[in-house]
């Protein structure tokens, strides 16, 4: 497995925003340390979570985007790259959304603890469906891109089985099912805390960049 981010990543790397915030409700914060606790063995892994991406600086970013992007990178604004956030990480603590991952590399597992705070409304008193999507392709994109690095969703398919009550906290289970070439297959279901509501399921196919290729 590569490295994960430690201490030689940019200074503005360095507030990680999966760890414990006041605005925690009781639920992700036990949920929180019942993982630490399995982490404690080295059979699980607290997977640290920025703002940026890992390539953030800008000719850091740019040398990324021609290298495996380049007819994206026609028509990318280089000076709005400087601005570029991680979209799920962008909320004021408490308000949008909140989440931890834990990786299990015996089990090929990620597994995600979310809240999705009341500014990701859909039906009144839910979860919005594309904040569920989002932190769906999260979770199985990290999955993906421990397997293999540089990876792009291909597709995503979700049933909404169930509506994800607003604030509470649910877990996003995701395994890796098979890896065949470039294409990586991965599950994932979302439940309730006391796993007795499956309220998703979705299968997604990953593919590994291939920076010979035009994409
Ligand atoms: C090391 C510790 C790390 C810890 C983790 C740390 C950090 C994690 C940080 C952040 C994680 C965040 C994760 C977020 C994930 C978010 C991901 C996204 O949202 S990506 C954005 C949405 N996706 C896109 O925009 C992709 C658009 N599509 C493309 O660019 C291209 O189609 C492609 C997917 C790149 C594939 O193009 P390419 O030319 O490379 O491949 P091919 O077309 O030749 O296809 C290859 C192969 O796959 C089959 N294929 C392709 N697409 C599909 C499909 N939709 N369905 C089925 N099959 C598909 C294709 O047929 C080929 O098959 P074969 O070789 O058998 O012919």
């Amino acid at each position: 497995m590569r490295p994960l981010a430690g201490s030689y990543l940019p200074e503005f790397f360095h507030e990680d925003h999966s760890l414990p915030k006041p605005s925690w409700s009781k639920d992700m914060r036990l949920l929180f340390d019942q993982f630490m606790k399995k982490c404690e063995d080295g059979s699980w892994i607290h997977l640290p979570s920025y703002n940026y991406t890992l390539f953030q600086r800008s000719q850091d970013i740019s040398a990324f985007i021609h290298a495996y992007l380049p007819t994206a990178s026609k028509l990318i604004n280089e000076e709005k790259l400087l601005q570029a956030k991680i979209f799920t990480r962008n909320f004021e603590d408490g308000l949008g959304f909140e989440y931890v991952m834990f990786y299990n590399d015996v089990e090929k597992r990620v597994v995600c603890v979310f809240e999705g705070g009341p500014y990701l409304q859909g039906m009144p008193g839910c979860l919005h469906g594309g904040a569920i999507a989002t932190m769906i392709d999260a979770t199985v994109g990290t999955s993906a891109m421990i397997a293999e690095g540089i990876v792009m969703t291909a597709n995503l398919n979700i049933n909404f089985k169930r509506p994800v009550p607003l604030c509470s906290v649910v877990l996003i289970n995701s395994q890796l099912d098979k890896i065949e070439g470039r294409k990586l297959f991965i599950s994932c279901n979302v439940q309730s805390v006391d796993e007795k509501t499956l309220y998703t399921e979705a299968t997604s196919l990953f593919i590994k960049l291939d920076p010979e290729k035009q994409v």
